[in-house]
């Protein structure tokens, strides 16, 4: 059974091209194919925020889905190529209580790609589908983490690394301009405020999701589209209407996703009207 089976109705289904690749070209394709889009990405937003350190066990959480897969082998190949830094890897994958044959798939796929993931159960699904039946995404995403964080934690490991990317940084920007009425984005790297000493790590901050799409469908994977059994069906995705907004953005204003990305590092304090600092609220007119 092919995944487009057993996905939620408002999720994208990724084809691959073709037959799946040998595993060795799919290494080698990351780092020579792939390159600038991808490894040299990866690479520079380690560098750029310090994400990986001297001594750092890193627990890379996989979902099974594209952008967590590619986070796993662009991992492998820095263990690999990396001489300098020393530091260790854990692949986790928390199964909230999935479909069977969606398990099978992340197992299938990593037994493949050679990613030795740590399943651990959490039943988040059934909790979420029986206390919060009117917002299971928040409730989902927030246990979700804190499931995540305490594997980690139970492993050794000081961070968690999370498969979001550069579109999902734009994406979350909007989301909170449109729908908050705050300027906010995601960060590549953050402190858990309820798990003393670890990191959130987010190294593929620079990557865009076309082309982890064209890497995994070029390979061959059917990744993990949506494994959702609670809300797939039920709300339209926010984050797709993003999506959408952005490309019709790009189409007569080439670099706005770029601009949106940037324009978390260009704040004009000079130009603010106010803002949150550690749950603190400042006006401008507090140092006019
Ligand atoms: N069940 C899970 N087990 C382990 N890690 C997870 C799980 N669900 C999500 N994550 C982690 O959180 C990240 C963001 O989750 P989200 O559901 O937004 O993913 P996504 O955009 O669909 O990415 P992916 O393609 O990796 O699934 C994932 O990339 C992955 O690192």
């Amino acid at each position: 059974m092919k995944d487009k089976d057993i996905a939620g109705e408002s999720c994208e289904i990724l084809v691959p091209f073709h037959e799946r690749k040998p595993l060795e070209e799919i290494e080698r394709e990351i780092i020579k194919k792939y390159r600038k889009v991808l490894w040299s990405k990866f690479t520079k937003a380690i560098k750029d925020y310090q994400l990986v350190e001297e001594g750092d066990k890193i627990a890379v959480a996989i979902s099974g889905g594209k952008d967590s897969m590619l986070m796993a082998k662009l991992f492998q190949e820095l263990k690999k190529h990396n001489g300098q830094i020393n530091f260790e890897l854990e692949f986790i994958a928390m199964d909230p209580g999935y479909h069977p044959d969606i398990k099978n798939l992340l197992i299938e796929n990593c037994e493949y790609l050679k990613i030795p993931i740590k399943i651990f159960e959490s039943g988040i699904f059934k909790v979420v589908n029986e206390i919060a039946r009117d917002y299971p995404c928040f409730m989902c995403a927030k246990m979700r983490r804190g499931a995540l964080y305490s594997k980690a934690k139970e492993l050794g490991c000081n961070k968690l690394a999370l498969g979001h990317h550069f579109n999902d940084v734009i994406e979350t920007t909007l989301l909170n301009l449109f729908y908050t009425g705050n300027f906010k984005t995601m960060l590549p790297k953050l402190k858990s405020s309820n798990f003393s000493d670890m990191e959130l790590i987010r190294p593929l901050y620079y990557i865009e999701e076309k082309n982890i799409q064209r890497f995994i469908q070029n390979s061959g994977i059917w990744p993990l589209n949506c494994a959702c059994m609670v809300a797939a069906k039920k709300i339209g995705s926010k984050r797709q209407e993003m999506k959408k907004l952005i490309e019709e953005l790009k189409k007569t204003i080439p670099n706005a996703d770029k601009s949106i990305f940037h324009s978390a590092k260009n704040v004009n304090m000079n130009a603010i009207l106010g803002w949150q600092k550690n749950n603190k609220k400042y006006s401008y007119l507090d140092f006019y």
